[in-house]
């Protein structure tokens, strides 16, 4: 499972966690203007936004699991296994794979206002990257540095585009339901409630927090829709940079995986890998491993933006323990 928000501190913080029992040998990638970029089906960019995010390079190709690019649009795929579907390429569409929309969009848009015009005539398509690499059924939350959010799930149906009123996306069921179940929820709050089961019973409130005291805490998807819309649209502001980026952690954490606790197969549990945010006004792309809880930062502005050949980092996954004395 995974969890993906936009947090508002000023600044708009974006990012996920990416939660599965494996990585991929996964890298923080730069991918420059003039970066050439190809598409099975679409005009080869020559030149585009630049982007910085978490992905894999095979073939010289970014295959992107979330990134950011240099206007402050972000964008971030979860996994959507039973309700995605993807079609054939359509004659009169704009046919993108489903592994070319992060660089198609990121390369292409400067707001989420204009991904939606990218996506007007989009069809994804079932296309895979390889043999070895197949076509990965996901949804996609847009976010960009005015806020504004969407979800975009190709299904049965077809391609929607739903504006995201919460900036947070996790996996099924389809998005709508996501919000519906919401509702179940509206009593949630950071207050302690007033007995309105029976007033005249003298019912004490014996500890703080009772107001989330029915706030779901599973693993499942629905579970941590709730529990990071809650978190997230109760988060302070801070007063600078560190602060936001440390309040930012804080809320994807609400929402963690720990080893141990979500079984996909016998001795075989899925646990949040990464967790990546990225400050979307000034490109600086932050992130923590499960291994490593340090805060480690790429700023994509300190690169070659004018070169034209993706720039990695490896991901640093060691413990750094500051040993006090
Ligand atoms: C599985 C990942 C999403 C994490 C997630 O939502 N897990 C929840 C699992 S579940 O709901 O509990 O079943 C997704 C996010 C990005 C995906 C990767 C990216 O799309 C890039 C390529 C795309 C290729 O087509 C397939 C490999 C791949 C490298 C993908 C593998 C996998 O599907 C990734 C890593």
């Amino acid at each position: 499972m995974c969890t993906s928000i936009i947090y508002t501190a000023g600044d708009k913080y974006f990012g996920r966690n990416l939660d599965l029992e494996v990585g991929f040998g996964q890298k923080v990638v730069i991918t420059p203007h003039n970066m050439p970029l190809e598409f099975r089906e679409m005009p080869r960019l020559e030149h585009h936004y630049a982007i910085i995010g978490i992905s894999i390079v095979r073939d010289n190709y970014p295959l992107y699991f979330d990134g950011i690019n240099e206007k402050g649009v972000g964008m971030a795929g979860l996994n959507f296994d039973g309700p995605a579907h993807y079609f054939p390429a359509q004659k009169g569409k704009d046919n993108i794979a489903a592994f070319e929309i992060i660089p198609y969009i990121l390369a292409n848009a400067a707001s989420v206002a204009e991904a939606k015009k990218l996506l007007a005539n989009a069809n994804i398509t079932n296309a895979n990257f390889s043999d070895k690499l197949p076509a990965s059924p996901l949804h996609w939350l847009i976010a960009d540095k005015t806020g504004a959010s969407v979800t975009v799930e190709s299904t049965i149906k077809g391609l929607n585009v739903y504006d995201n009123p919460v900036g947070a996306l996790t996996n099924n069921p389809e998005f709508p339901r996501q919000l519906v179940n919401l509702s179940n929820y509206r009593s949630i709050s950071p207050a302690t409630p007033k007995n309105t089961i029976a007033p005249e019973l003298n019912l004490p409130v014996y500890s703080r927090g009772f107001g989330s005291h029915f706030l779901p805490g599973g693993m499942d998807s629905e579970s941590r829709f709730v529990k990071v819309t809650f978190t997230k649209m109760h988060a302070p502001a801070g007063n600078s940079e560190v602060e936001n980026i440390t309040n930012y952690f804080h809320i994807l954490q609400s929402v963690e995986q720990q080893k141990g606790l979500d079984e996909v197969a016998p001795d075989t549990f899925e646990y949040t890998i990464y967790s990546d945010g990225s400050n979307l006004s000034k490109g600086i792309f932050y992130y923590k491993t499960y291994d490593n809880s340090q805060i480690n930062a790429v700023d994509m502005h300190k690169e070659d933006l004018e070169s034209t050949e993706l720039i990695t980092y490896p991901v640093q996954n060691e413990q750094v323990i500051n040993q006090q004395n």
